[in-house]
């Protein structure tokens, strides 16, 4: 068995070094696509100095000698005001450019407007107050976004901002799912005797759709060597395929042997749980080159688990988002326990499925990789090394989900 570790430090390297390529598009069609480039934005935001309220903009040092003023302009958003004459004041609103040779602007609820031109201010302004200064948001040169951001709606509304409507990005990637079982049954139809409806799939085509991906699927394959060859080999033009089942060691196991026919198996087992067997390899393609593959285990907790931590950054790392970003380990939180775990396995480390509220993980009865209800009523997974007991009220490791799949 390896380390979960060191799977990670084997499997995503190789994911960074065979980054898909890149094309062009359109700004609303980035949004979840990973930046390949980085972003340097060609002018600044705001472009002028601009009110940051209706009211008055005014030149300070005039208030030493009056309060009373002539407004000599009006300065609505979209205009490009006159200069500022001495000794008057000028209309102006929210976002409209300061005139040039005032420094200030005084709010219309301090002014009292005498309706012949003139307005009195009941307050004294301060120099530079209530003026949104050109750059103070993004500054020409500025490098907006880093090559490797997954852009997310605030990242495309930022690049909006400087004007950009195309920008480049990793091209989609196109995964493979299949689940192997021949107890499997489609969502729909009716079980028969012995029978179990397929979930995998669904959990895992929800978690890629989150990641801007290209799914085909080639649904259930039957527990037999044969089958499972000829569905390997019809998604080896994929980027990367992933089925569940069949990676155990029982007679009824195919995947294991069926990777080493169609490709090559690299690395089987991992000391986790759930998720103990795992097989990482690749399928070649007929014309050369090859789709990388991931067995995940058929129980619906381990295949789930295995695709968060494993799969998933894989998958982004393909895309080219940044290792920084990926890397769940990096945005590990310290939980206290509201629980005790006794009977620790003492040759995987282990995910316990938990619900964090105000700092502290209340564990889901039934941690058995079969039940998904588990995934379900729990935001997070206490991480426990091998052999690690815990005891109420003790910190522990723990991953959220949200940063799981962020
Ligand atoms: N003698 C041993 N038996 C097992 C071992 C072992 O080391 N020695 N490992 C156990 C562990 S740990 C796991 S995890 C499972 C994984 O087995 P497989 O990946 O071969 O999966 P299957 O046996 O095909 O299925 C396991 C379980 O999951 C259900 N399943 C399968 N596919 C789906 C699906 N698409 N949707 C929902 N549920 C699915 C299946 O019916 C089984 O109940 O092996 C242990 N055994
Ligand atoms: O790895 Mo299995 O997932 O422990 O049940």
């Amino acid at each position: 068995m390896i380390e979960l570790n060191d799977l990670l430090a084997q499997i995503w390297p190789l994911a960074v070094q065979q980054t898909v390529g890149i094309e062009q598009v359109e700004l609303k069609q980035a949004l979840g696509r990973v930046l390949a480039q980085d972003v340097i934005s060609t002018l600044d935001v705001p472009q002028h100095d601009n009110s940051g309220m209706d009211g008055y903009a005014v030149r300070s040092a005039d208030f030493v000698a009056q309060r009373q003023f002539e407004v000599s302009q009006r300065i609505p958003a979209g205009a490009s005001p006159d200069a500022l004459l001495p000794g008057t004041v000028a209309r102006i609103f929210t976002g409209a450019p300061i005139p040039p040779g005032s420094d200030s602007v005084v709010m219309q609820e301090d002014v009292q407007v005498l309706g012949d031109g003139q307005v009195v201010f009941n307050a004294l302004p301060k120099a530079g107050q209530w003026i949104r200064c050109a750059g103070e948001d993004i500054a020409t040169g500025q490098v907006v976004l880093s090559k490797g951001t997954r852009l997310d709606a605030i990242h495309v509304g930022l690049l909006a901002s400087i004007g950009v409507a195309e920008v480049a990005v990793a091209r989609r990637l196109k995964v493979g799912v299949m689940a192997t079982g021949s107890e499997l049954q489609r969502p729909g139809s009716p079980l028969k005797a012995g029978q179990i409806y397929n979930s995998n799939e669904y959990v895992w085509c929800g978690l890629l759709s989150a990641l801007n991906v290209d799914v085909v699927s080639v649904g259930i394959v039957p527990d037999n060597f044969k089958a499972t060859c000829a569905a390997l080999e019809s998604l080896a033009d994929c980027d990367a395929v992933i089925s569940s089942g069949g990676v155990s060691v029982g007679e009824e196991d195919h995947v294991k042997p069926a990777i080493e026919k169609v490709g090559e198996l690299r690395s089987w087992k991992v000391a986790m749980k759930p998720g103990k067997p795992i097989a990482f390899g690749h399928i070649n393609r007929l014309q050369g080159g090859y789709s990388w593959f991931f067995g995940l285990p058929g129980n619906p907790v381990s295949s789930a688990v295995a695709f968060k931590l494993i799969v998933k950054p894989f998958l982004d790392l393909l895309q080219g988002q940044a290792v920084t970003q990926v890397d769940w380990r990096l945005r590990m939180q310290q939980v206290q326990a509201d629980f005790a775990w006794l009977k620790p396995d003492e040759r995987r480390e282990e995910f316990l499925r938990v619900h964090v509220q105000s700092g502290k993980a209340r564990l889901f009865a039934n941690q058995s990789s079969g039940v998904l209800t588990s995934l379900a009523q729990s935001n997070g997974l206490v991480r426990l090394a091998k052999g690690q007991v815990v005891s109420p009220g003790e910190w522990v490791d723990c991953v959220m989900y949200r940063d799981l799949m962020s």
